[in-house]
């Protein structure tokens, strides 16, 4: 495979990656692509949390974002080529029940890059709020893989993870490769390397994805495997073979932001070739 062929394929992994069931329609979120997870990952673990009345994964995802800006850069070397955009969300701009669900004054920057072998993607959040809050954010990429036995995760070992499968049994990743043969549904914590690569494991040649990281600390993995996706109306009963989610964020612990206070963190996903 050429180096051209495997950043297409890279392209139609990431831009063709939801599911044949995705609801293209507004009214939930798209089962692909790289759902953003704010303020709070799951639901909240505590009935006084200030998200406690959240819907699961929050409000970003489920926001109609305003476009802001784009720009590109034109190299004469076209693989240094960038294009980016960027997008807004306020907390006048989202839906009125997850405003009411969480009345805190906020604005959000999303930055979307991509070059020839990257695709940067990075969330600026500034408290515009009187007090502080506290707040969750995720990158829930979802891989598109030719299959999944064939997938394989490097970079965790050694680390703890909090399995949701397990009822938040938590343990040591003792694997140099995770691989995926059941449902996986894992927070890795403290992640030291600054490099996952998710090996998708493409048949002619493999197909590496390496994920960077700036100011962010947990990695979740997830395949719902067979029962749970029979249970997902928007997802088809066999997609589970030939996906994975990687999703980089900070989600054991909240961020806390006080008033006035800007965080920004991000993931770099680049073809490792
Ligand atoms: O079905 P969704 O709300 O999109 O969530 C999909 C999945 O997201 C994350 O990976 C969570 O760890 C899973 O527990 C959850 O099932």
């Amino acid at each position: 495979m050429s180096v051209q062929n495997l950043e297409n394929k890279v392209i139609l992994t990431l831009g063709s990656g939801s599911s044949a069931e995705a609801i293209l329609d507004g009214t939930k979120a798209i089962r692909g692509g790289i759902p953003l997870v704010f303020p709070q990952f799951g639901t909240a673990k505590n009935p006084n949390d200030a998200t406690a009345k959240l819907p699961q994964h929050g409000i970003a995802r489920s926001s109609i974002w305003e476009f802001l800006s784009a720009t590109s850069s034109d190299n004469k070397d076209h693989n240094d080529d960038e294009v980016t955009a960027t997008f807004g969300l306020t907390g006048s701009q989202t839906p009125k029940n997850l405003r009411e669900a969480w009345p805190k004054k906020f604005q959000l920057i999303y930055t979307v890059s991509l070059t020839a072998r990257t695709l940067k993607t990075s969330l600026k959040v500034k408290n515009e709020d009187n007090e502080a809050f506290n707040f969750h954010v995720l990158f829930h990429t979802y891989f598109l893989a030719p299959d999944i036995s064939k997938v394989s995760i490097l970079g965790l070992s050694n680390l703890t993870y909090t399995d949701k499968v397990l009822n938040g049994a938590r343990a040591l990743e003792s694997r140099e490769k995770v691989t995926i043969d059941q449902e996986v549904d894992r927070i890795y914590e403290n992640v030291t390397s600054d490099e996952i690569v998710v090996d998708l494991g493409e048949e002619k040649g493999n197909l590496n994805v390496k994920i960077s990281n700036t100011n962010l600390r947990d990695t979740v993995v997830w395949n719902p495997w067979i029962d749970k996706s029979r249970g997902m109306s928007d997802f088809d009963d066999e997609e589970y073979k030939v996906m994975v989610c990687v999703e980089t964020g900070t989600v054991a612990d909240y961020i806390l932001l006080s008033p006035g206070q800007n965080w920004e963190g991000g993931q770099i996903l680049s073809v490792a070739i």
